[in-house]
C-alpha cells in the first residue's frame, strides 16, 4: 500500500485507449450482473466499507494534504456518510430489490403486474472536489446496490483523495466491474462521449449543463447533483443563540465549500443587531478569537489558490461597494486561509449576492417584509437548500408553501444530508433526480413495468368495431378507468 501523504503530481489526463477498453469490458460484465443476488452486492459493499475502515488514517492524510481538512470533520462529512449509505443498503437491499406487485385497475382486470428494479448497466460517476470521498464513494454504494458496473472520475483538484480512491477501488473490485479513471476536463469530456447507461454527476450547474448536453447525444439518463445559492431566513421569533450556533457550523465547516452551505441570509430587522452579535459569539466559541482562528486546526482551508483568489475577490467587491465586515475579512497570502467572514450593509448589486460563494463568507441582509424576500428568493434559480429559523409555525409554513428548494432544514442547517430516509437532490438549476438510501438505489435502477396476461377483457376491444364491441369500448371509456 502506498501512503496518501506523499506529494502527488498534478493530475495527468487518462489514457483514452485504456478508458475505452474498460468501458467495453464493463459492458460485458454489466450483462452478467443483471441477475446478481442481494448477497453478492452486499458482499461488495461490505468489502468497500472495510477498505475504508482499514485506510482511515490514509483518508485523513489525503484530505489534509488536499485542503487541510481536520480529521473529525473528515469523520463526520466524508467517512460517516459513506458508512451510513453502506449500512443502510446492507440492511434494506433485499427489500429494495423485490419486485413491487401492483393491483390491477378496472381496465386491467384479469392481469397481474409488477415493477422490477433492474440495473441500469454501465454507469459513470463524476464527482467534485469539495467532499471528495463522500461524493464519490456514496454514489458508488448506491450504484453497486443496484447491480451496476461503474467508472468513477474523481475531481482533479483533490489529487491525494483521487489517488487513494483509485487504490481502494483497485483493491476491492475487479476493474471490469468498478474502476477509477483519473484526469481533468479532457478525461471527463472523453468519458462523456461514451454511451453510458447512466451518468451520475455532482458539480456546478455550469458543468451540469455540459453533462446533460453530452448525455442527450446517447439519450443517457442522468442524475445531476448541482449547486447554487442556498438562502437562510431568520425570523424575529427564532432562538438567536441556537440559530447562530447551528449556522456557524453549517456555514464554516469545510470552509464553506459545501453545496448546501447557507449562502446568504435574511434576518428580521428587529433582531438583526442581536443576531449578528450572536453569530460573532458563536464563531469565537467554535473556532476561538480572530487570532486563534488562523492557526486553529479545526478550521479547514480553501482548496487552492484559484478559489482563494475567487473568494477574496468576492469580499473585495462587496467592501468596495460599501459592505461592512462584521467579522473576518482577512484572507492570508499563503496557506489559502480566509477567516470566517460576516458581511453586513451589502449592496444589492454585489457579486456576493449573485454568484455561489462556496467559501467562508456570509452576507447578512435585514428584512421587514416577508413577501418581499420570498419574491427575491423566487426570482433566483431554485436553490439546493433553503433554511428557515423561527419558533412561529405559521411563518415556517408560509416560507415552505411559497418557495421551492431541493431540501429544507427548519431550525438547523446541513443535517438534511445525513437523513438516510430522505431523498437528497436539487430542483431545476440545483439538480435533477435524487441520491441517498432507497432514492439512490432507484437513481441507479430502471423501473421496469411488467404486466402478465391471465384472463383480461382486452379481446373485447378487437375489431370489427360494431355491435357489442362498439358499445363495450364506449362503456370502457366512460366507466372502466
Ligand atoms: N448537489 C450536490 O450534492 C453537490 C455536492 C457538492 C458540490 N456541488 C456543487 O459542485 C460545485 C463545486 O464542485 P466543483 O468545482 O468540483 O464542480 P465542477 O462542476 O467544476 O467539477 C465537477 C467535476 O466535473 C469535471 N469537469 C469540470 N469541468 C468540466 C467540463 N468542462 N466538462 C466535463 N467535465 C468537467 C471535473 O473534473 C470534476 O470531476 C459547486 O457548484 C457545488 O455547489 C453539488
Amino acid at each position: 500500500m502506498s501512503t496518501a501523504v506523499q506529494d502527488i503530481a498534478p493530475q495527468q489526463e487518462a489514457d483514452t485507449g485504456r478508458t475505452e477498453r474498460l468501458f467495453e469490458a464493463q459492458r460485458g460484465r454489466a450483462l452478467a450482473l443483471r441477475t446478481s443476488s442481494a448477497a453478492d452486492r452486499i458482499d461488495k459493499i461490505k468489502r468497500l466499507r472495510q477498505a475504508m475502515f482499514d485506510r482511515t488514517d490514509q483518508i485523513y492524510a489525503a484530505c489534509h494534504a488536499d485542503f487541510a481538512k481536520p480529521a473529525p470533520e473528515v469523520d463526520i462529512t466524508e467517512i460517516l456518510p459513506v458508512v451510513m449509505e453502506a449500512n443502510h443498503a446492507i440492511r434494506h437491499l433485499k427489500g429494495w430489490m423485490k419486485p413491487e406487485r401492483k393491483r390491477p385497475t378496472l381496465l386491467m382486470f384479469g392481469t397481474s403486474a409488477e415493477v422490477r428494479y433492474e440495473p441500469r448497466g454501465v454507469c459513470l460517476i463524476i464527482s467534485p472536489w469539495n467532499y471528495p470521498i463522500n461524493l464519490s464513494l456514496g454514489p458508488l454504494v448506491s450504484a453497486i446496490a443496484a447491480g451496476n458496473t461503474v467508472i468513477l472520475k474523481p475531481s482533479e483538484m483533490t489529487p491525494h483523495c483521487a489517488q487513494l480512491m483509485a487504490e481502494i477501488v483497485d483493491e476491492v473490485f475487479d476493474e471490469n466491474e468498478v474502476s477509477v479513471v483519473q484526469g481533468a476536463v479532457e478525461t471527463s469530456q472523453h468519458l462523456l462521449g461514451l454511451p453510458f447507461d447512466h451518468i451520475f454527476f455532482t458539480g456546478s450547474p455550469a458543468v451540469g449543463k455540459i453533462v446533460m448536453r453530452a448525455a442527450a447525444e446517447h439519450l443517457t439518463s442522468v442524475t445531476l447533483e448541482l449547486g447554487g445559492k442556498s438562502p437562510v431566513i431568520v425570523d424575529k421569533t427564532a432562538d438567536l443563540d441556537k440559530t447562530a450556533q447551528n449556522l456557524v457550523w453549517g456555514k464554516f465547516a469545510n470552509n464553506g465549500q459545501t453545496c448546501i452551505a447557507p449562502d446568504y441570509l435574511y434576518v428580521h430587522a428587529d433582531v438583526s443587531d442581536a443576531f449578528v452579535e450572536a453569530m460573532g459569539k458563536a464563531l469565537t466559541r467554535l473556532y476561538g478569537d480572530q487570532k486563534a482562528m488562523a492557526s486553529n486546526t479545526d478550521y479547514c482551508r480553501i482548496v487552492n489558490d484559484k478559489h482563494h483568489g475567487r473568494v477574496k475577490a468576492l469580499i473585495d467587491d462587496a467592501t468596495e461597494r460599501g459592505a461592512r465586515v462584521s467579522t473576518g475579512g482577512t484572507p492570508a497570502n499563503e496557506d489559502n486561509y480566509i477567516a470566517p467572514t460576516i458581511l453586513t450593509d451589502v449592496d444589492a448589486q454585489s457579486r456576493v449576492l449573485d454568484e455561489e460563494i462556496f467559501g467562508p463568507v456570509l452576507p447578512i441582509i435585514p428584512f421587514t417584509d416577508t413577501d418581499r424576500i420570498l419574491a427575491d428568493i423566487n426570482a433566483k434559480p431554485k436553490p439546493l437548500a433553503l433554511y428557515v429559523f423561527a419558533r412561529d409555525n405559521e411563518f415556517i409554513d408560509k416560507v415552505l408553501d411559497n418557495t421551492s428548494a431541493g431540501g429544507t432544514c427548519v431550525n438547523h442547517s446541513m443535517v438534511q444530508f445525513l437523513h438516510a430516509n430522505l431523498p437528497f437532490g436539487g430542483v431545476n438549476n440545483s439538480g435533477i433526480g435524487n441520491s441517498h438510501g432507497h432514492y439512490g438505489f432507484k437513481a441507479f435502477s430502471h423501473e421496469r413495468a411488467v404486466v402478465r396476461e391471465r384472463f383480461s377483457l382486452s379481446f373485447l376491444f378487437l375489431p370489427p368495431y360494431k355491435g357489442f364491441t362498439k358499445w363495450f369500448i364506449r362503456f370502457a371509456v366512460k366507466y372502466l378507468n
